[in-house]
């Protein structure tokens, strides 16, 4: 990360010394004015910048910048609003990734977000600022008036933004009030900020490709199986993209026979079929402006899928019965449980609509290759379900927890929720016990562990995997995370058969 810095020992110690100085702030606007002046330091400009995206993900505002020495944020001052505009700071945002622009030609590069002075810009950086969970939140900025490449300042910048946006969030919370004891501390952080459940290493790849589509209208398709959260991401896209104040409309295609559904998404004209009294608007023209999510598309009959493509290609509908079409502007979330790509070879779905809507395709993880989220997901439909029902929280026993983690649910999420539903509605105490579970012998895994020692060897030998994974099978790095000596690491590794290849 730092071997193309100059100087680079000094250069990481200036830096370890920037997030200390950042742990110890304590007000959150002196978090954003140390970023920017610990920005402008350690890349040795005059300049840093910070935007941030408001909570809609549509309007990109200068929170605060670093200019020869002086802070300035918004608070404290008027500085323009609504970046949303600016080519390069849409790209940065939009790619997800650092610019770097070691000689700004203005004729090429328009640049109207810097500030004027005498000398002219000549080198800027642009990196996406990310939450720890790695969704976008803003861009940093840092420009020279003289060139320089500054490229290999990016991934120390983005971490040290990470951070102090992290502290900055952490700071502008009310205190929390005081627990009572006993009562569990919250668990916010394994909720992404799409208010999805599950920090798993499948479940953090897929928040990152949610995170890069957010702001362009392409179409997306998202598959997995049965009940893995499908019309949840769908939601969430729309949530937290640019159309989140216009509709989001949702239509199953397995739902309704072909005719209607027909004209379902495209509206008809009076008299176009029997029972057509009046002209009816379809859900394209609900969804104008917004997100249409078409729910199990492997479904829909040949016919339509040739008229879903012209929707597609031309942005016009024709309603059923009509001889003129009209514009509108819809961006679609397709989700199918099937693999399309084998329906289309066996000619139940057609090529071109499959490669229309799999410009962007995000694949749900089925719940039991992420045994980490399983519990975590359990702890928080019990809450849920505790809140619903007024009544104070049940913990879980270990044994109960294993049984879950040995199970396979077909039924992924949807199937877990029900099941926990159900067993804190026949709990009569507060504790979470196998028997409200109710799981049948038959029905945890083949491969599943038989006793409570082996299940939870398990649980712990997926979540070393897990977490091996995510730092790309860098021990010191994982052992770390877990909090164990690497020795330890090491050995539990040895013990559970954890080989490198399966990493
Ligand atoms: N990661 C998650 N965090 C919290 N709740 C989840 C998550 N994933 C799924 N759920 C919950 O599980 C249930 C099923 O989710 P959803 O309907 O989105 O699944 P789906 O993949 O669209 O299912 P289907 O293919 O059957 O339509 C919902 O109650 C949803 O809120």
């Amino acid at each position: 990360m730092l071997a193309q810095v100059p100087q680079p020992l000094r250069y990481a110690e200036a830096l370890l010394a920037r997030f200390i100085e950042l742990a110890a702030v304590e007000q959150a606007d002196e978090v954003l004015s140390t970023l920017l002046q610990s920005a402008a330091a350690l890349c040795a400009c005059p300049l840093a910048q910070l935007y941030l995206l408001d909570d809609s993900h549509t309007q990109l505002t200068l929170a605060g910048q670093w200019l020869d020495g002086r802070a300035t944020l918004h608070s404290a001052a008027r500085l323009p609003s609504d970046y949303a505009g600016d080519q390069l700071l849409q790209y940065c945002l939009c790619q997800n990734q650092p610019l770097s622009l070691g000689e700004l030609v203005p004729s090429l590069h328009p640049v109207d977000f810097l500030p004027t002075g005498a000398r002219p810009w000549r080198s800027l950086l642009c990196l996406p600022v990310r939450t720890a969970q790695g969704q976008i939140r803003g861009v940093l900025l840092c420009a020279d008036r003289g060139p320089q490449v500054l490229d290999s300042f990016a991934v120390s910048l983005g971490q040290l933004a990470t951070f102090a946006l992290a502290r900055w969030h952490n700071l502008q919370q009310p205190c929390p009030a005081a627990r009572p004891p006993g009562s569990a501390a919250p668990r916010a952080e394994m909720a992404s900020d799409y208010g999805l459940i599950g920090d798993s290493t499948a479940m953090q790849a897929m928040y990152r490709l949610i995170g890069k589509v957010l702001h362009n209208p392409t179409s997306v398709l998202l598959s997995g199986e049965t009940g893995t959260g499908k019309e949840l991401v769908a939601r969430a896209i729309h949530r937290h993209g640019s159309r989140s104040n216009r509709a989001f409309i949702v239509q199953n295609c397995a739902a309704l026979p072909e005719s209607l559904l027909e004209s379902e998404l495209f509206g008809c004209r009076k008299g176009a079929f029997t029972g057509a009294e009046r002209d009816r608007k379809g859900l394209f023209d609900a969804a104008d402006g917004g997100t249409l999510f078409l729910d199990e598309i492997g479904d829909m009959p040949l016919s339509l899928q040739a008229k879903l493509l012209r929707v597609l290609q031309e942005g016009e509908v024709r309603p059923l019965g009509s001889s003129t079409t009209h514009r509108v502007d819809v961006r679609l979330i397709a989700a199918t449980h099937h693999d399309l790509r084998a329906l289309v070879e066996q000619g139940r779905f057609r090529e071109d609509l499959f490669y229309r809507l799999a410009v962007f395709p995000i694949e749900l993880p089925p719940l039991r290759t992420r045994e980490q989220d399983i519990l975590n997901l359990a702890r928080h439909f019990a809450e849920q379900a505790c809140a619903q029902l007024q009544r104070s929280p049940c913990r879980w026993s270990d044994a109960a927890l294993a049984q879950l983690a040995g199970y396979r649910f077909p039924g992924n999420v949807r199937e877990l929720k029900g099941l926990v539903e159900r067993a804190v509605l026949l709990c009569d105490g507060n504790r979470l016990l196998p028997e409200h579970l109710s799981l049948q012998p038959r029905q945890t895994a083949d491969d599943a562990p038989q006793n409570l020692r082996a299940r939870l060897e398990h649980v712990e030998r997926n979540l070393l995997l897990d977490c091996l994974r995510s730092n790309r099978g860098n021990q010191s790095r994982a052992a770390r995370e877990l909090g164990l000596p690497r020795r330890t690491l090491l050995y539990r590794m040895n013990r559970l058969r954890i080989a490198p290849g399966e990493i």
